[in-house]
């Protein structure tokens, strides 16, 4: 058999908002049977984007920080034309501050600059900068060494702020959000507002990119089968250093078996992003992870290999069931950026591959496949997700597209 794509269940209206019905488990309605579940999935275009629904008045002033880094550029790709966001402020170290962006930046990316962006002179990260007036969301793609400080200096000042860093990631009042996994962690905002004395500010993180493939992935199995353990090895793109990261000596016909502190992040941010929200306290999920982490030669994404022992025995087939039939949160909520399919899952016996899959829903798809029974534990599956699209800026801009649906920013 030919291999092909196979969605999870679809949205109906692009347009139409349909909001979670329940807390854990975000659904289209309870009766809602997918209709095109064994449709053959075309990878969504940009066309499919760009929903109106509940947009903003006018476009929302936003700042990049970090913005000449690899997630920073990455930003600037996915903000050009926003239907609702209009760069107005770019941040970077003191190295690039006071050049044209165009200048400061090593742009990596394989479209060019977005013109209305290039000339804008890089400021300092500092909040009380004239640059920065206006802007009333941050996008931070910020070196972790300065993000934590510089994000809650943003914060403070009134600025809701959605951060790439790890430095904010495990606070009690912060949510890792991810809006096909943890909706109702946003729930925590005004208690962040209130602990941190932020106004109309606040921070929303995103996971480390290989969390946020994993979480993803695994949801609609967690879901409907419960997870006692995953066990977990990576396989994780060299952009995923920065830039300019790795050299060609240590990465060409290479793999190397260690990135720093990847493997402690993956073990406890999973954990808190798919836990829940109690009583305004964040409660972990009840499984237990183990991650072993390697970097390959490969420029974007991240590949996942991983084992799960499930609470309630499945078969393989019944898995891909669940995954078929998880339902399209983004896309659903009318967020602008939103993919057609959170999650595709993808027959071939060989998939997915990096360089077939990366772009996938404009690289916000996580794809999976190769699911099959495990020896040891229950269900063995492979899983791939675009590190500084979904993992990272991508990411931040549905938090965002989300926190403006919400009325968390105006
Ligand atoms: N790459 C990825 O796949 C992912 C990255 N992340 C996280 O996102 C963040 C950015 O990562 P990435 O883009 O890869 O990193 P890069 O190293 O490519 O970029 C870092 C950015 O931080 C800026 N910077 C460095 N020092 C300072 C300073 N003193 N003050 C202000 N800005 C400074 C740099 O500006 P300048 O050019 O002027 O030095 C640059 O814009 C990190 O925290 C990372 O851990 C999260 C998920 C995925
Ligand atoms: N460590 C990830 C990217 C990253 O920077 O993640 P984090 O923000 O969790 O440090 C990678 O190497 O692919």
């Amino acid at each position: 058999m030919a291999p092909c794509f196979v969605s999870a269940a679809p949205a109906l209206h692009r347009a139409g908002t349909r909001h979670s019905t329940s807390p854990t488990r975000p659904s289209l309605s309870s009766s809602f049977t997918p209709p095109f579940s064994n449709r053959v999935f075309v990878p969504a275009t940009r066309t499919a984007q760009w929903s109106m629904t509940a947009a903003p008045s006018q476009k929302i002033g936003v700042a990049v920080l970090g913005a000449t880094g690899s997630v920073g550029q990455r930003f600037m790709q996915l903000l050009d034309n926003h239907p609702w966001f209009e760069v107005k402020a770019l941040g970077a170290s003191p190295r690039s501050a006071g050049k044209k962006y165009t200048d400061a930046v090593n742009w990596k990316q394989a479209v060019p600059i977005p013109s209305n962006m290039a000339d804008i002179v890089v400021s300092e990260c500092k909040a009380h900068l004239p640059a920065f007036d206006g802007v009333k969301v941050v996008f931070s793609g910020l070196d972790a060494d300065f993000a934590g400080e510089v994000e809650d200096e943003f914060a403070k000042a009134g600025r809701a702020v959605f951060s790439n860093a790890k430095n904010h990631r495990m606070d009690p009042d912060v949510p890792i959000l991810i809006p096909p996994v943890n909706l109702p962690h946003l729930d925590i905002i005004p208690t962040q507002r209130k602990n941190r004395g932020y106004d109309t500010g606040f921070i929303i993180t995103n996971a480390n990119c290989s969390t946020t493939a994993m979480a993803i992935g695994v949801k609609p199995i967690m879901d409907k089968f419960g997870i006692d353990t995953i066990v977990v090895s990576t396989l994780q793109a060299i952009s995923g250093a920065g830039y300019p990261g790795l050299s060609g000596m240590d990465m060409l016909d290479n793999v190397i078996p260690y990135i720093g502190s990847e493997e402690e992040k993956m073990q406890t941010e999973s954990k808190k992003v798919l836990g829940s929200v109690q009583n305004g306290a964040f409660v972990d999920a009840d499984f237990n992870v183990s991650a072993m982490c390697n970097r390959v030669h490969v420029l974007d994404g991240h590949t996942e290999c991983l084992s799960l022992k499930l609470k309630s025995p499945a078969t393989p087939e019944q898995v891909v069931d669940a995954i078929k039939s998880y339902p399209s949160v983004t896309y659903d909520l009318g967020l602008p950026s939103a993919p057609q399919n959170d999650i595709v899952f993808h027959s071939g016996v060989d998939r997915p591959q990096p360089r077939l899959d990366r772009m996938v829903g404009n690289g916000y798809t996580v794809t999976i496949g190769r699911v099959r029974d495990c020896n040891v534990f229950d269900i063995r599956l492979v899983l791939f997700g675009h590190n500084t699209i979904v993992g990272a800026a991508g990411g931040s801009l549905l938090n965002a597209e989300l926190c403006v649906q919400r009325g968390f920013i105006n």
